[in-house]
C-alpha cells in the first residue's frame, strides 16, 4: 500500500479487519484448548473497539490471530480484503509491517534512539518515507511537540507510551491492534495515552482495536465486545466505565450460578 493512500476519507462502517468462524485450538488429546470458538466479528474503519473478558477467555488469541502473529485452525481472518491464511510467511511479514500498527504492555523503545528516531524506525526499516505533514499532525495529536530528542530514559512512562503510539500511528497503518497499553501506566498516564488513541481514531480516521481489563480505559473506545470461552457473548457501543462493569459484574454472577 502506498504511503498516503489510507485515511484521507475514512469510512465507518467499512471492515478494516474480519473474522468469520475463526476458530483456534491449542494442544490436542487431553491438552486441547478451544481458545476461540467460531467467532464472527467486524472491526469497522475510524472506529475504537476495545476487547474485554476474563482471565483466558481468548481476548489475546484472537488479537494475535487477527494481526497475523498466530495462526487459525479454521475460519477466516482477514484485513481488509486480504485473507491471513493465504499468506505465506513473507507476506505475512511484509503485511505486519506495512499494514498493522502495534502497541504491547511494554513500550519495546529502543534506549540508544530519541523520541523522533524511535517514531520514525518501523518506516526507517521498511525504507519508506515518513510523510512530513502526517508526521507533525502525529505528534501533535500525542503531545510530543517538545520531546522528540530525548532519549527513553529521559521520558515519563507514560511519555513514552506516547511515543509508541505515535510509532503506532507514523505509517498510518489501515488498523492499529493494543494489548492492555496503558497497562503499565498509572492512570493519569493511561488516561492520557487513552486520550491520544481516541483522538487518533476522531481526528486522524485511524482504526484501533485494544484489548483490556480496564472498564474506565473500554470507555474511551466507541464499541466494547465481550468474550466468555473463546465466545463473543456481547457488543456494546457508546460505552462507559459504569456500563462495562455492571455488564462484567453481570457475566461474573452468571458464571458463579452456573
Ligand atoms: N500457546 C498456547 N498454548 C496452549 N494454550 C494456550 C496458548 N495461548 C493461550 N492458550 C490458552 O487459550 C485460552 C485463551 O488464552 P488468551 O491468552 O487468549 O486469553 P485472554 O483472555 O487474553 O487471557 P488474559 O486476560 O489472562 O490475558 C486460555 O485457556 C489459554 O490457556
Amino acid at each position: 500500500m502506498q504511503a498516503g493512500a489510507y485515511a484521507a476519507t475514512p469510512a465507518p462502517g467499512v471492515a478494516a479487519a474480519r473474522a468469520m468462524d475463526l476458530s483456534k485450538v491449542y494442544g490436542q488429546g487431553e491438552t486441547k484448548v478451544v481458545a476461540l470458538d467460531q467467532v464472527s466479528v467486524e472491526f469497522r474503519q475510524a472506529q475504537f473497539t476495545a476487547i474485554m473478558g476474563p482471565s483466558g477467555s481468548g481476548k489475546s488469541t484472537l488479537m494475535h490471530c487477527m494481526a497475523g502473529l498466530d495462526t487459525i485452525s479454521s475460519g477466516s481472518a482477514r484485513i481488509g480484503d486480504t485473507e491471513l491464511t493465504s499468506l505465506k510467511d513473507k507476506k505475512l511479514t511484509q503485511l505486519r509491517r506495512d499494514r498493522i500498527g502495534f502497541i504491547f504492555q511494554a513500550f519495546n523503545l529502543l534506549p540508544t534512539l530519541t523520541g523522533l528516531e524511535n517514531i520514525t524506525l518501523p518506516m526507517d526499516i521498511a525504507g519508506r518515507k515518513p510523510d512530513p505533514q502526517w508526521m507533525d499532525r502525529v505528534i501533535e495529536t500525542v503531545g510530543l511537540s517538545g520531546r522528540l530528542k530525548h532519549r527513553p530514559n529521559q521520558l515519563s512512562g507514560g511519555q513514552q507510551q506516547r511515543v509508541a503510539v505515535a510509532r503506532a500511528l507514523a505509517s498510518k497503518p489501515e488498523i492499529i491492534f493494543g494489548d492492555e497499553p496503558t497497562g503499565n501506566l498509572d492512570s493519569r498516564s493511561g488516561a492520557e495515552v487513552l486520550g491520544f488513541l481516541r483522538n487518533s481514531v476522531r481526528e486522524l480516521g485511524q482504526t484501533v482495536v485494544m484489548v483490556t481489563h480496564d472498564p474506565v480505559a473500554a470507555s474511551y473506545s466507541d464499541r466494547v465486545i465481550f468474550l466468555a470461552d473463546g465466545r463473543i457473548v456481547d457488543d456494546m457501543a457508546n460505552p462507559t466505565a459504569d456500563s462495562v462493569l455492571d455488564r462484567m459484574k453481570a457475566f461474573d454472577g452468571k458464571a458463579r450460578t452456573t
